[in-house]
């Protein structure tokens, strides 16, 4: 059982202040405050390196009834800035093998607030759009509280893929299939698995890492990860992807590498109102016509109106339209907006892996190597 109640408050830049109780470490914590759909799978959101420099809000009423697993984690440790939840839902002592979510929290170093009114406050998201704010568990005057809010920096001032990205290159799977090279923006480890998964040999590199530097790992094809904050900020990594389209690896770009792609044959993104975060988004693929449910976690979108001509709009979002993958015309480059690992949310998208890998070992078994042309990108369609 908890023992501890201590109150705390999040107060937001638009001046609105909520009481809860203090959760987790015991600490102030700052930043963009977002909410999530997700019914299940709170550690992998809490873990997701693409929520660093948020805040998360849950949705669902009842957070940690499961505990916490090592398997669940998306990342080495806890990424989100803080968390905030309807009831902090207590496991139950007969649960064999697993830990409270409390104690992890503490221990990953996590402040968060529980029994917030969290749908008075995804409301105000909503018709407001994500906001600055910060948690406290030191009773201070709101006004001071406010203030603080607004002077949270914002996440394009923030070197957040730096701070996730690994610091040294690393390997995974010894499968006899193709050799993909995982530019780690913030790279999920579901990813990774599901690579290895299909056989795959991956080398994990740095976001630091330019073109050259990946060729010369001589990749069947390279996946730009998932990863957090503003997209257009990233000059680095988006002249990485430019030079590495045009050299014609195979290129599978995944959320943040789904923009840094856009960006780097010349579109441009915006951000979002409030963000596609949850398990349970409805998006078509425009060139099969099926609809998938699928896994999102994003705050800025690819500008549909100013898409260069050789990118293909592939799948969109049947909620608010947004463009949720693209492909090239005539390079074998392939992006999606949304999280085909899912990890939480339904596993209906990991086809995109399929067509990707396949794309990989057909182009690698015609003449022994990958020609780049529309033979793949058709593959992948
Ligand atoms: N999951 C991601 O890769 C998120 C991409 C980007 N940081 C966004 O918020 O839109």
């Amino acid at each position: 059982m908890r023992t501890s109640r201590r109150p705390a408050w999040l107060a937001l830049e638009d001046g609105a202040v909520y009481e809860g109780e203090a959760i987790g470490r015991a600490a102030d914590a700052w930043g963009e405050v977002v909410f999530t759909t997700v019914v299940t799978g709170y550690q992998e959101v809490l873990t997701d390196p693409s929520y660093r420099g948020q805040i998360v809000v849950f949705t669902q009423p009842l957070v940690g009834n499961y505990g916490t697993f090592p398997g669940a984690l998306e990342s080495s440790r806890a990424q989100v800035n803080g968390v905030i939840m309807r009831e902090l839902c207590d496991l139950p002592d007969a649960h064999p093998g697993a830990a409270r979510l409390e104690q992890w929290l503490v221990e990953q170093g996590i402040p968060g607030l529980s029994g917030v009114d969290t749908r008075a406050l995804t409301r105000r998201l909503r018709s407001r759009g994500a906001m600055r704010g910060v948690i406290s568990a030191q009773a201070r005057p709101a006004r001071e509280l406010i203030e603080a809010a607004r002077r949270v920096p914002g996440l394009s001032e923030q070197p957040l893929v730096e701070e996730v990205s690994a610091g040294e290159p690393y390997h995974v799977g010894t499968g006899p299939g193709p050799r993909v090279v995982v530019v780690d923006l913030g790279v999920k480890r579901h990813i990774v698995t599901h690579l290895v998964q299909r056989g795959c040999r991956v080398t994990v590199v740095p976001s630091r890492f330019t073109a050259g530097e990946i060729r010369a790992l001589h990749p069947d094809g390279v996946v730009l990860s998932n990863g957090p904050g503003d997209p257009a900020v990233l000059d680095g990594p988006i002249a990485t992807a430019r030079e590495l389209c045009s050299s014609g690896i195979p290129i599978f770009g995944i959320c943040l590498g789904h923009q840094i792609l856009a960006l780097a044959l010349g579109g441009s993104t915006y951000k979002l109102k409030f963000g596609h975060r949850g398990g349970n988004h409805p998006v078509k693929d425009l060139e099969t016509g099926r609809v998938f449910i699928t896994t999102h976690n994003h705050g800025y979108a690819v500008d549909e109106a100013q898409l260069p001509p050789d990118l293909i709009v592939t799948h969109r979002s049947l909620n608010d339209g947004t463009v949720e993958g693209l492909r090239h015309r005539s390079l074998p480059v392939w992006s999606v907006q949304y999280h085909p690992e899912a990890t939480p949310g339904p596993q209906e998208s990991a086809y995109l892996f399929d067509r990707f890998v396949g794309a990989l070992r057909r182009a690698a078994g015609g003449d022994g190597r990958l020609s780049g042309k529309d033979e793949s990108a058709g593959a992948l369609a």
